[in-house]
């Protein structure tokens, strides 16, 4: 499929992200391929995922287009979605088609900032769709101006000086979409259709989901919590 179509497909649709890291009940290659075809046959048009072992896996059984990274940390530095090259490199053996990365303002490992490993990154695969996870309207404003394809909301309220709230960062959709003219990828704490359909209101050009779909662990809790919240009404 080539870029002009990916971006087509994933128009005003969900991209459900099946990701469980080493310390989650459900890390496992086998479990996320399944998460992803169960994903599929729900209508996702895309797949969000982390590792080599889990994009190729789900590569293997799940023909929608895989929004890849790679979650690694290096010690002294706070980027941890696809902080290096190496990274890349990996997500694109596996056969990911579009390359998520951290496009903080924070320094990644090598002292680099996001232009600099996108420069590096766009010399090594100039065909690659690369996606800028941001976490706030200044970071979404130079992910655009950089070039990258897509922009993601992913890590508001995840950096130390971004906003901290408790759902969607529907005001850094709506500001961010106005003003870039690629995708603006609605991301983060969104938990329910309604809040979905919102940020597709609010300018988003496609939804990612994580949580609230594949983390069965998050999910139980939030009936749990209410149901002790409720305590009075029993
Ligand atoms: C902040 C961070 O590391 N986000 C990660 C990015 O890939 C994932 O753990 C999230 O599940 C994903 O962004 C979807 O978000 P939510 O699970 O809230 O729907």
């Amino acid at each position: 499929m080539g870029k002009k179509d990916i971006i087509e497909k994933i128009k005003g649709g969900l991209i459900v992200s099946c990701q469980a890291l080493e310390d989650e009940p459900l890390h496992s290659s086998f479990i996320m391929k399944k998460m992803a075809k169960a994903a599929m046959l729900g209508g996702a048009v895309a797949i969000r995922a982390n590792g080599y072992e889990d994009i190729k896996e789900i590569k293997s059984e799940v023909n929608l287009p895989i929004i890849g990274l790679i979650k690694k940390k290096y010690d002294g530095f706070l980027p941890y979605i696809t902080p290096t090259i190496q990274e890349v490199d990996k997500i694109v053996q596996a056969g990911a088609d579009i390359v998520a990365i951290d496009a903080t303002k924070l320094e990644k490992p090598g002292q680099l900032t996001t232009g600099e490993l996108f420069q590096q990154i766009k010399i090594k695969y100039p065909n690659i769709l690369m996606m800028a996870d941001i976490s706030t309207y200044e970071e979404g404003i130079k992910a655009y101006k950089l070039g990258f394809d897509l922009v993601s909301t992913t890590l508001s309220g995840y950096t130390d000086y971004s906003t901290k709230i408790n759902g969607p960062d529907f005001d850094l959709i709506e500001r961010l979409s106005k003003d870039i003219d690629i995708p603006l990828i609605g991301e983060g704490k969104i938990q329910t259709p309604e809040q979905t359909v919102m940020a597709l209101k609010f300018g988003a050009y496609a939804i990612v989901v994580g949580g609230a779909i594949t983390r069965p662990q998050e999910i139980t809790k939030r009936f749990v919590s209410y149901i002790k919240r409720s305590d009075a009404l029993l």
